[in-house]
């Protein structure tokens, strides 16, 4: 071989890479068409979400662009979509990114969906109650849960958009009135609870958080929040003091955080990494793993209410099967009666914004 001709082979090959014949910038604005070779990707699920270019939306797009489980990764908002795209689709991970910008586009985003992860709507302000948010997210979450309705009635559905007791149900009316109601199908994301109580559980026993499962049954606001101290794993006892502070902490684990951000919004980045947990749960359930149980606020029949978040078993259908609340200590009974008299009414005023 002639001295050099080494080096000139790898400036061809260096230059075909740099300018390649066919590479297509998948994304559904049009950013630059340059022919097509091949789609990319792996083989996974196709996941959508809706209020991607939000204070979760971001995190929760990078999050999900780098899960090997995810092929296809459609990216919907009313604002600041084409950004949030060029961005993520850059990442050298499998799944193909597309974005979409707006109401006409929301059928295009929705089409052909494995699930829906929804963190659109607006989030509190410091002295607000998540139930403050419901005029106008509960029409938000109407809207978006009609597109899901019309484009992937078999999607499965998390749903994060506060008041959660009460959009859950807002969705639920939504699938009945379209004929396409599955409940195994719906869940809202109690997630963050569960990772708040296991990180503040393991400070207070000296544990690292990931070796910490805290059930948190109930709903997602103030009280209906009930971690179930009792069941913690490891097996451990805590003293009354410890008790209190453990589920007043738990309970305005929220709140502690809108305060921090002083008008400035609610958790974005710690939920952003809940519902990816989340989300990772409900698609290895999909794809059939077996023993996938995490906590989710459903459509059960633990209670006598019509919706409660307890421990549920992820599989190929969603929610295959719905664990009873185990034995509850008498502080934990209290709790309960206090938890179930205020999701009485948020799942109400739900159901009858759909009903009216
Ligand atoms: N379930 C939970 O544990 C949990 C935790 C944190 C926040 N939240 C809730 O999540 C929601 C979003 O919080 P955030 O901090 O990301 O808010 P954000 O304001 O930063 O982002 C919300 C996004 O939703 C978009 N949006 C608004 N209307 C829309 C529509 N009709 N269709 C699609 N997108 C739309 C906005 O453009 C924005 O990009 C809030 O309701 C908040 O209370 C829930
Ligand atoms: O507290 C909020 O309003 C946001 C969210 O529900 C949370 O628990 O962080």
């Amino acid at each position: 071989m002639q001295p050099g001709a080494d080096v000139n082979q790898r400036i061809a090959r260096i230059s075909a890479h740099l300018n390649p014949p066919n590479l297509q910038m998948e994304s559904s604005f049009g950013l630059r068409q340059v022919n097509c070779r091949a789609k990319g990707g792996s083989p996974g699920f196709k996941v959508a979400i809706l209020g991607a270019a939000g204070g979760i939306g971001q995190p929760l797009a990078l999050l999900m662009k780098m899960n090997p489980l995810v092929s296809v990764l459609h990216l919907y908002d009313v604002v600041n979509t084409p950004g949030v795209t060029a961005d993520v689709s850059h990442m050298d991970t499998g799944a193909v990114v597309r974005g979409f910008l707006g109401q006409q586009q929301l059928e295009d985003a929705l089409t052909g969906m494995d699930l829906v992860i929804i963190p659109a709507g607006v989030p509190r302000k410091p002295g607000m109650t998540r139930d403050d948010l419901f005029n106008i997210n509960a029409g938000i979450v109407k809207t978006l849960c009609e597109g899901i309705a019309k484009c992937c009635p078999k999607a499965i559905v998390n749903l994060i958009s506060n008041p959660v007791n009460s959009t859950v149900p807002i969705a639920a009316e939504v699938f009945k009135k379209a004929g396409t109601y599955d409940p195994k199908r719906l869940l809202g994301v109690t997630m963050l609870d569960v990772v708040r109580a296991n990180t503040f559980v393991a400070e207070v026993l000296g544990l690292d958080p990931r070796e910490v499962d805290v059930p948190v049954v109930g709903g997602h606001a103030g009280v209906t929040i009930l971690p179930l101290l009792s069941q913690v794993k490891p097996s451990c006892s805590f003293t009354p003091k410890e008790i209190d502070y453990l589920t007043d902490r738990i309970q305005n684990g929220g709140t502690e955080v809108v305060e921090a951000k002083s008008g400035a919004g609610s958790a974005t980045l710690s939920m952003a990494y809940a519902a990816v947990k989340f989300a990772d749960a409900c698609l290895r359930g999909l794809r059939g793993d077996a023993a996938v149980v995490q906590c989710a606020f459903v459509a059960s029949q633990v209670t006598e209410l019509p919706f409660f978040a307890s421990k549920v078993h992820l599989g190929r259908n969603g929610v295959e099967e719905i664990f009873s609340l185990g034995p509850l200590n008498e502080y934990e009974r209290a709790g309960l009666e206090k938890a179930k008299k205020e999701l009485a009414g948020s799942i109400e005023k739900g159901v009858s914004f759909i009903k009216k």
